[in-house]
């Protein structure tokens, strides 16, 4: 997608002049945040920039103190991370909240449950309630690349293979907007092209908020770059405008940004 067709999307994420305090500390200093549907939307920054709080607030995971979050027309600035779950928010799980002894297929079947906890009871056994999880899981599996691996337990795939069950979990929920953070950490090289080909595949159905170290993965597939520093925006474009921003190459003190292609 080029630069002009993402900036003509609409805005489904938007956060203005988002704070948050930890006593005396500044973690976030009133970051403005726009992030248009359909789209691959990437957080950088050096350690400790605030990427991961900003996560926080934009999920509801923690509480902002202070500015405000519209998603998908509503204020949600306010609202619990399940709230925001049923408007379609979704978070990737880690490998530690995977059910390693069920096999891959349950796992998604209780992620795609999970959604609406009232409707979990008949989703399975409810004619209509099972035909659509079962269809949401095997779309999932085909998505995340895991439909041969439907039976075994997650506990015996590999790294790579859980990571991207991870992202598979936070699909079944059916999400408007998924948030990624660090998918491919820990993973080793044969693994990071199909974590990439999953994550750009994402956009036609969803938009994909990101924290990613990669750089070369960043400036591959990303639509916009948001760059943190210090709590706050230090630099938002396109991959080639912030590979040549040299504000952004000072933050990272090096060639970290090139993406190996400097
Ligand atoms: N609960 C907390 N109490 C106090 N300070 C915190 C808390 N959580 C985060 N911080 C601080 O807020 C700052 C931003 O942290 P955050 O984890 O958001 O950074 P990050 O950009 O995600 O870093 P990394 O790339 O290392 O994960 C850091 O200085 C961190 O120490």
């Amino acid at each position: 997608m080029s630069a002009t067709t993402a900036s003509g999307r609409p805005v489904l994420l938007r956060a203005e002049g988002v704070t948050k305090h930890y006593g005396k500390f500044v973690a976030l200093g009133g970051v403005d945040l726009q992030v248009r549907a359909n789209t691959v939307h990437s957080v950088i920054g050096p350690n400790g920039a605030g990427k991961t709080t900003l996560f926080h607030m934009l999920t509801g995971n923690k509480t902002v103190s202070g500015g405000r979050i519209v998603f998908d027309g509503h204020d949600v600035t306010r609202e619990p991370d399940h709230r925001r779950v049923r408007r379609g928010m979704a978070r990737s799980f880690q490998v530690t909240s995977l059910f390693l002894t069920l096999p891959v297929r349950e796992n998604l079947r209780l992620a795609a449950q999970g959604v609406a906890p009232a409707k979990a009871l008949d989703c399975w056994n409810a004619p209509l309630g099972a035909r659509s999880c079962a269809d949401t899981v095997a779309q999932v599996l085909e998505r995340v690349g895991l439909a041969r691996h439907a039976g075994t337990p997650a506990g015996n795939l590999s790294h790579g293979q859980q990571r991207r069950l991870e992202v598979g979990m936070a699909l079944a929920a059916r999400p408007k907007a998924i948030f990624l953070d660090e998918p491919t950490s820990g993973m080793g090289i044969d693994d990071l092209d199909d974590m990439k080909r999953l994550i750009q595949g994402l956009k036609d159905e969803h938009t994909v908020v990101l924290i990613e170290h990669n750089m070369g993965i960043v400036m591959d597939i990303s639509d916009t770059i948001t760059v943190m520093q210090l709590g706050r925006v230090l630099a938002e474009g396109v991959p080639d405008q912030i590979r040549g921003d040299e504000r952004v190459r000072s933050a990272y003190l090096g060639n970290m940004i090139t993406g190996g292609k400097a």
